[in-house]
């Protein structure tokens, strides 16, 4: 099976080499240069238990259009980019998005691409090089079919793993509106503090904050309270404790963040509703405000 990841960043290489672990035909698929260069990289993976391994894929600059999958590993800001490279490739090759947040649901569904699946990710990866990854806390890969026909996605089944499980979910939209909750929880507040996930839940200031939050949203989206449970935030807290959030590594490279398809999105779902969040669109002020003063860090 061939697989095309775009984007060789901190997801796009871990993802790439589980799978390559797995026999699969892995291509990175760089940012567009020009040139159709198709080289072997090394990536090396340090687990959570800090073992090194260390798989082959190949590198090229742009889509092959033979594809069995194409995986899109970019951050949402970056998405528009990814959609006009993706015009002269088939409909019929399905498309896997691994995004955090909501803005990119309707987005993706309304391309011209037959099969069309979402992802949601539980657990931390950090880029320590241009080709080595860092898997920074256990947790699934939960993904959802939200448009073709499942059986384009059934063979990722074979390639759950021990490090790297998957998991089908029935509801896209749920799963990711569950995934953006979880992030409205962890990311702002460890972009503004500056901490690690695990700090969350270890000084109680913060983790009252976290309480509020739950109880805020739940409010607002009283649809979730039995699905969506406090001890949930706190476990993934837990299992990614030693991460550095993709928000607080977007700040600390002067990158502008996934704020907007997160609590953005969430904010503004409220709104329809006629719901305020007043602890979230705090949080969401003080993100926007680093983000706007272009602080050197
Ligand atoms: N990191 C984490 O722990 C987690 C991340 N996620 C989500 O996964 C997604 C990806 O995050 P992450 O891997 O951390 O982000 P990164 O910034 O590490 O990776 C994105 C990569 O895509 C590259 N890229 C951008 N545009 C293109 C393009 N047009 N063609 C090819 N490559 C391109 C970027 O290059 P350049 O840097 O040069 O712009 C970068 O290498 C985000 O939505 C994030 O929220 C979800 C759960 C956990
Ligand atoms: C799962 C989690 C919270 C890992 O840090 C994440 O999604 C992120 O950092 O964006």
């Amino acid at each position: 099976m061939r697989i095309e990841i775009i984007g060789a960043g901190a997801v796009g290489l871990l993802v790439a080499s589980y799978f390559a672990e797995k026999n699969m035909d892995v291509y990175i698929v760089g940012k567009p240069t020009g040139e159709t260069v198709c080289e072997d990289i090394q990536i090396e993976r340090t687990n959570v238990n800090q073992s090194v391994t260390s798989v082959n894929v190949k590198y090229i600059s742009a889509l092959s259009n033979k594809a069995n999958l194409i995986i899109v590993a970019v951050k949402y800001g970056q998405l528009h980019e990814v959609y006009a490279s993706m015009e002269h490739v088939k409909d019929s090759i399905p498309l896997l998005f691994l995004q955090n947040g909501l803005a990119h649901y309707e987005e993706a569904l309304a391309l011209s691409k037959a099969h069309i699946a979402f992802c949601s990710i539980q657990f931390g990866a950090l880029k320590l090089s241009e080709h080595h990854v860092a898997h920074k806390g256990e947790g699934v890969m939960k993904i959802a079919v939200a448009k073709g026909a499942n059986d384009e996605f059934s063979f990722l089944n074979g390639l759950s793993s021990a490090g790297l499980p998957i998991v089908f979910e029935q509801d896209a939209e749920k799963m990711l509106m569950e995934k953006a909750l979880l992030n409205c929880f962890i990311n702002p507040l460890t972009a503004i503090l500056q901490v690690k996930n695990g700090q969350l839940i270890t000084q109680s200031h913060t983790l009252q904050l976290l309480k509020d939050l739950y109880n805020e949203l739940m409010t607002a989206f009283p649809q979730f309270k039995e699905t969506f449970h406090f001890n949930q935030v706190i476990a993934l807290c837990e299992k990614t404790a030693e991460n550095t959030s993709s928000m607080l590594a977007d700040r600390l490279a002067n990158r502008k963040t996934e704020i907007d398809t997160i609590a953005g999105a969430i904010l503004k779902k409220a709104e329809q509703n006629e719901k305020k969040l007043p602890v979230l669109q705090t949080l969401y002020y003080l993100v926007k405000a680093f983000e706007e003063s272009g602080e050197q860090m």
